[in-house]
């Protein structure tokens, strides 16, 4: 038997012999590349991929094959991946995505629900010169941007406890908008009732369906009943308008108080830490000096591992995913849109490269918005 050493040497000499042949592979790549640049072909050709895999693995032992077919396709993507970036740095108007550069100062922001609201103090936060006005519903947001009577929309769409709003993400694709601004709020609910109630007259409590989660343990603790409504100013609106001690509202400490209520319990909230990320929604792609995050929104086909590959192509170019979620096609049974965002800066070589690659190999992909997580 010969001595671990001796074996190693010969695996490090195999290695660098791979690693000749990989770069050598990656010019050749790179040369095939430019020469489709010419004829405006494009970069990926399944069909010849597979042809490469098939003749080189043939008539290799079965566990073997496996590992070399992996192995040949890593390499096969680690070309394409190359060619895709060095393509764009010859060519960077071949980029499929054109954000303007600023928002224009926008004048009208629009929130869903009524004064007092969360929505309203996140559009407040985000845009301290303008005045909000309210609406009745998250559609009539999304319609009076697309319409042209508001600049901005301001929705949430993301609490720590109670998860994604898809609602919110559905729309953002149904009117065509996008995601420009983030602002992240510590939530603290309080329950309140109409002045001179008393924790245990309350028997039931009305707030949003995304609140009533968040204090979940609260509601039960006190053996509440629980009743949803379209928002948590809202909630506190009707405990004022019926003046029912048994009815109380989840909602901020300001509508409480706007809405002349009593505050019976602060932070009932499960969580000590929940937040709720809020979104600033126009008609325009835009990207700022300062914008650390992209999300895409994108469907794929229907194959094995096609997910994977998406995942792993956003890691190859050093880029951090920091969200996943899908969303079902309503008009396609089984299959799903994905919502993916990630670190970067759509100015940045290695996000443009990864959009590119990503806009030539599926079937969709839209950018649907840049915006700024600040603290990073
Ligand atoms: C290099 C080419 O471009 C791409 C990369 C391939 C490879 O690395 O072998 C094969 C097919 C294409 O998807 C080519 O078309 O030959």
């Amino acid at each position: 038997m010969r001595e671990l050493s001796e074996i190693r040497q010969d695996i490090n000499r195999v290695d660098s012999a791979i690693r000749e042949l990989f770069l050598l592979r990656m010019s050749l790549a790179l040369e095939v590349a430019k020469t489709k640049a010419q004829s405006d072909d494009k970069i990926y050709k399944p069909d010849r991929e597979a042809e490469i895999v098939e003749k080189r693995s043939a008539g290799m032992e079965e566990e073997l094959q496996l590992k070399y077919v992996s192995l040949l396709q890593s390499m096969i993507r680690a070309s394409r991946e190359y060619q895709y970036s060095e393509i764009l740095r010859q060519t960077p108007e071949k980029f499929p995505f054109y954000p303007a550069e600023t928002l224009a100062k926008p004048k009208t922001v629009f929130y869903q629900g009524v004064p007092g609201a969360y929505q309203e103090l996140a559009a407040r936060a985000l845009f301290p010169s303008c005045e909000p006005q309210n609406v009745p519903t998250w559609e009539q947001v999304f319609q009076s941007v697309r319409d042209g009577k508001a600049d901005i929309g301001v929705v949430p769409v993301e609490n720590t406890t109670a998860g994604t709003v898809s609602e919110v993400y559905d729309l953002l694709l149904d009117y065509d908008l996008y995601i420009n601004r983030s602002y992240i709020k510590k939530i603290s609910h309080c329950l309140a009732a109409v002045p001179g109630t008393k924790l245990e007259d309350v028997k039931r409590v009305c707030s949003h369906p995304h609140a009533l989660p968040q204090c979940h343990s609260f509601i039960s603790e006190h053996d509440l009943e629980a009743i949803e409504v379209a928002n948590t100013a809202i909630a506190a609106q009707n405990v004022q308008k019926k003046g029912d001690k048994s009815l109380a509202a989840i909602c901020s400490q300001e509508a409480a108080v706007r809405y002349g209520l009593d505050i019976l319990a602060e932070g009932i909230n499960d969580m000590q830490h929940n937040e709720t990320r809020f979104i600033a929604v126009s008609k325009t792609l835009t990207c700022q000096p300062e914008d650390n995050r992209i999300e895409i929104a994108f469907h794929i086909p229907n194959a094995s591992g096609t997910l994977i590959t998406v995942l792993d192509t956003i890691a190859h170019y050093g880029i951090d995913m920091t969200e996943i979620h899908s969303r079902p096609l309503k008009d396609s049974p089984w299959c799903y849109v994905f919502y993916v965002d990630f670190t970067g800066n759509m100015r940045d070589h290695a996000v443009q490269s990864l959009l590119y690659q990503l806009h030539e190999e599926l079937p969709y992909i839209k950018v649907i918005g840049s915006y700024c997580v600040p603290n990073e």
